[in-house]
């Protein structure tokens, strides 16, 4: 799959943009501040329905004008097309091949797209709420049923803590475990679903991780569980007493997290920042080769500012892998462009786009 053409009005500083694109490498370059986030910010609203920037996408509607419009033309099998209307009163509009779409849930699944930015660093270091939210949208984007799932397991544990936190009436252990009957398949679905991602993911990621550290680097991914996945039921149980001690649902789903180790050591303590962006990059990949391998259609890949922080070396091994995917590229660096030299290049500059003309 890949993108064609994009048209944006009032979308950030566009005021008006309509540009074609390439299968292969496209690079945007321009000096700091010019819009070159901004496209990828438009591509991938036009496949994900949101930013991957902003909470608010009516942020994304060019100061001074109610609403932008975005139009995104790509080739699956057939020309289709993807428009997004958004207002600054917060309101959204879609269409898909021309036809207006009911709600976001219409949107995903057609044209596909993965992000890769300076925020997902974030991911491997920081909170573990982040790699769980992480896990979650990458595993609702080949399983819708597993967004109920999670949904009501959510709500279910924000029940609980509530009758935990009242704590007041002699019912309260009863009250638990019947949330408790209730949580235990939940919790199944969301372990069995996250760990069997987490093993494909671990596979992936230290395939592509090889290729673009040159193999002097081992990766290694573990799903951490706080309620075994093999004794649900009884461990829920046995976590009663305690619960009620403290007043808040301590283990589950909403409390596991993710190791990661390279060569052994956990990243957070050990990884350099060029170690850490190897890493990450090589998650997205992987990302995008699960989102392959399900839908059967090969994602638009954005990776913004991924060159910073990578020796040449690894700048030349993720352009060798990233063969047959469509990848946005923006870069700052003039030497990255030329590095670049046989992607097409495209000159950003105050809310247009040139493109550079080989030779
Ligand atoms: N809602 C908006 N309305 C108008 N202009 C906006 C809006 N939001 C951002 N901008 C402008 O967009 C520009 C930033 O664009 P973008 O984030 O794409 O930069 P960039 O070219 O990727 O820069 P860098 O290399 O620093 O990452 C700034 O000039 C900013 O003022």
């Amino acid at each position: 799959m890949y993108l064609t053409r994009l048209k944006l009005i009032h979308f950030r500083n566009y005021e008006q943009l309509n540009h074609s694109f390439y299968p292969g490498v496209n690079v945007l370059y321009g000096r700091n501040a010019q819009g070159k986030t901004n496209i990828l910010e438009a591509i991938h609203i036009c496949g994900n329905g949101k930013s991957f920037r902003v909470n608010a996408d009516s942020k994304t509607v060019m100061e001074g004008k109610e609403g932008a419009y975005l139009f995104a033309e790509y080739v699956e099998s057939m020309d289709r097309s993807v428009e997004v209307l958004i207002g600054r009163d917060r309101k959204k509009s879609l269409k898909i091949d021309g036809i207006p779409a009911k709600n976001l849930k219409e949107l995903l699944g057609n044209l596909f797209v993965v992000v890769f930015s300076p925020e997902d660093m974030k991911m491997a270091k920081e909170a573990p709420s982040l790699r769980r939210g992480f896990l979650d949208g990458e595993i609702s984007k080949i399983r819708p049923s597993y967004v109920d799932a999670l949904k009501n397991y959510t709500k279910i544990i924000a029940q609980k803590n509530a009758a935990l936190r009242r704590r007041e009436n002699r019912d309260t252990g009863a009250v638990i475990d019947a949330y408790n009957a209730q949580l235990a398949g939940y919790i199944r679905i969301i372990l069995k679903n996250r760990k069997s991602y987490v093993n494909k993911l671990g596979e992936y990621v230290r395939e592509t991780h090889r290729a673009i550290s040159g193999g002097t680097e081992e990766i290694s991914i573990v799903y951490k569980e706080t309620v075994p996945e093999t004794g649900i039921a009884e461990t829920l149980k046995k976590l009663r007493e305690r619960e009620l001690f403290e007043g808040s649902c301590t283990a589950g789903p909403h409390r596991d997290d993710l190791e990661i180790l390279l060569n052994g050591k956990d990243i957070r303590v050990f990884a350099s920042q060029g170690q850490l962006r190897t890493l990450m990059l090589a998650v997205k990949t992987a990302c995008l080769k699960i989102l392959e391998e399900s839908t059967g259609h090969t994602p638009v890949l954005l990776l913004d500012d991924v060159f910073s922080e990578l020796d040449q070396t690894r700048k030349k091994n993720l352009l060798r892998t990233l063969k047959g995917i469509q990848t946005f590229i923006t870069t700052a660096d003039d030497a990255d462009a030329k590095l670049l030299a046989r992607a097409h290049l495209f000159y950003v500059e105050n809310g247009t786009v040139r493109e550079r003309q080989p030779g």
